[in-house]
């Protein structure tokens, strides 16, 4: 109902559906991180999915609580452990354009329905971290 708050809600569903699974980057000098040497030009792969969930960065990292994003929520979001949409000069170029189809699509969609978890749907919403997890639609 505030239109404010769909901002935790579409950061929340990134950080549980990470669609971008992985970032890539190449190391331009040799560094050494926790006793092991990267040589210069390794590609180094950041496993974002697993970097969303990962409980030393998420208290009940596989909720989903989008007031977590909140500035009165009294968690602070590490930046380097939420990426979905990539990180520096290279992040995602087409990122405002993507978040605001996803909330015109969210605020049509509220306002024309009401969703309900519910055990008998058909429609099933599939992810990594959620199992059984149903949606019915009623007009
Ligand atoms: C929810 C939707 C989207 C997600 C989650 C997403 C995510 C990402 C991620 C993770 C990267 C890599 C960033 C990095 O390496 O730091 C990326 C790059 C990029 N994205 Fe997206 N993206 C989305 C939508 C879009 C859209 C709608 C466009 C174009 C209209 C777009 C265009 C690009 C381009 C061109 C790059 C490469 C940027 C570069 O290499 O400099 N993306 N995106």
């Amino acid at each position: 109902d505030d239109l404010s708050n769909l901002e935790y809600l579409d950061h929340e569903s990134m950080h549980l559906f990470t669609n971008v699974p992985r970032l890539n980057r190449m190391c331009k000098t040799p560094v050494q991180v926790h006793g092991l040497n990267i040589p210069e030009g390794t590609i180094v792969a950041i496993p974002l999915n697993i970097v969303h969930m990962h409980p030393r960065f998420w208290s009940s990292p596989e909720k989903f609580r989008p007031e977590r994003f909140s500035k009165d929520s009294g968690e602070e979001v590490n930046p380097y452990a939420f990426m979905p949409v990539g990180l520096g000069p290279r992040n995602c170029v087409g990122m405002r354009y993507a978040i605001l189809i996803v909330k015109l699509v969210l605020v049509r969609l509220l306002q024309s329905y009401s969703l309900e978890t519910c055990k008998d749907t058909m429609v099933r919403v599939y992810s990594h971290v959620l199992s059984d997890c149903y949606l019915k639609l009623s007009l």
